[in-house]
């Protein structure tokens, strides 16, 4: 998150049944008046300028044209065990975010999700969209949105994402309830729920591989996540007519263990990698791994997490699906090495003040360092 700014509300990323509810404002209208503030109407209505509020201030406005370095590694998951284990280890400890290939989820799949993804924003009729439309009143809210974090500026302004987005809760599976998801095209809630296992046996492996390179026993890392919540987030970056002033989503790290994202063709991710951005390109039939701030914090610091944003441009839409495993909010998360470098956190009291406080110019995960 950019220094001086603070965020001042959310649509959803907590979970159905918590009590954060008291710490936010709506931040969602009444169905017709969102519907024209949907970032992709927005674009539609051929405008040449962006609103005032989607408008950067001068530190967070990206340079473009971006870079075209992409050294970010790829690890394949088919190599032996030993070259596995040292390029995980090294991309774990330096880059935070990594490619993998030989992932073992169809390809098939990848192109199946972000296949139902595009035609929900791309074909759907207002109508059809706003019927899933994250809650007005409630944080908590899955479903169709844009502001799902706004920040504030120094000015006091509110600066937005040029975004749209589905939020979907997928595991623990009592929290699956595919009727708020939508209805087409016809396969898309399958296609969802088959997408959220795949990604779940994907993050077990990848959490495993971790903490057994760390010495720790293949479950460690897992035991001490616990239970795991689940969130796909599918983003829809509409054709921006000012990118140079305009970001898709602001700079953050993600809060929970690790993430799995889909890029399409589109580039826009960036990576911020010793005080540079970088662009990461997508690679085909890849799936980029993101790790997050609980995943440093149970290492001690010795997995860093990746600080990312999403830029946009002027010709084309871009997809990406986010798929994001968090710990239960009433887990305690706290380092497994000694002596801990970072205090022990009560994972919801971590996602209510990442979404109320913001980092005050430092990573939120700094926070937490003795
Ligand atoms: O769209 C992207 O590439 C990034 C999405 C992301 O970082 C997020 O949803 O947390
Ligand atoms: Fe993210």
């Amino acid at each position: 998150m950019p220094t001086g700014y603070n965020i001042i509300n959310v649509c959803n990323r907590l979970d159905d049944e918590d009590n954060f509810r008291s710490y936010f404002e709506p931040l969602e209208q009444p169905s017709m008046e969102a519907a024209a503030s949907r970032v992709q109407s927005i674009s539609q209505s051929g405008i040449s300028s962006v609103p005032p509020e989607y408008i950067q201030p001068n530190s967070t406005r990206p340079q473009l044209p971006p870079s075209n370095k992409d050294p970010i590694p790829t690890i394949d998951l088919d190599d032996d065990l030993s070259s596995l284990q040292k390029s995980l280890h090294s991309a774990c400890s330096e880059w935070g975010a990594f490619h993998v290939v030989n992932h073992g989820v169809s390809i098939n799949l990848l192109r199946d999700i972000q296949c139902v993804g595009r035609t929900f924003f791309e074909s759907g009729s207002t109508e059809d969209k706003m019927e899933y439309s994250c809650q007005p009143n409630a944080p908590a809210s899955q479903g169709y949105g844009s502001r799902m974090l706004a920040t504030q500026s120094n000015q006091n302004n509110v600066v937005l994402d040029w975004r749209d987005y589905f939020d979907h809760h997928t595991l623990p599976l009592q929290r699956r309830d595919p009727s708020r998801w939508p209805h087409f095209p016809h396969h898309y809630r399958q296609v969802v729920s088959h997408y959220s296992d795949q990604m779940q046996t994907l993050a077990n492996h990848l959490l495993g591989l971790m903490s057994e390179i760390l010495g720790l026993g293949h479950s460690r890392i897992q035991e001490v996540v616990g239970e795991v919540y689940q969130n796909i987030t599918v983003s829809y970056y509409p054709p921006c007519p000012q990118p140079e002033l305009t970001l898709g989503l602001q700079a953050h790290s993600d809060m929970g263990a690790i993430t799995l994202l889909l890029q399409d063709h589109v580039s826009g991710l960036q990576l911020l990698k010793d005080g540079q951005w970088l662009t990461i390109h997508p690679l085909d039939h890849a799936i980029l791994v993101i790790l997050a701030d609980q995943t440093e914090v149970i290492t001690n610091g010795k997995y860093r997490s990746a600080v990312h944003r999403a830029i946009t441009n002027t010709s084309n839409a871009r997809l990406s699906v986010a798929t994001f495993h968090d710990p239960a909010r009433t887990r305690v998360i706290s380092p497994v090495f000694e002596p801990p470098k970072y205090r022990p956190v009560l994972y919801g009291d971590y996602v209510s003040s990442w979404y109320t406080k913001g980092p005050e110019g430092k990573r939120n995960v700094d926070a937490l360092l003795l």
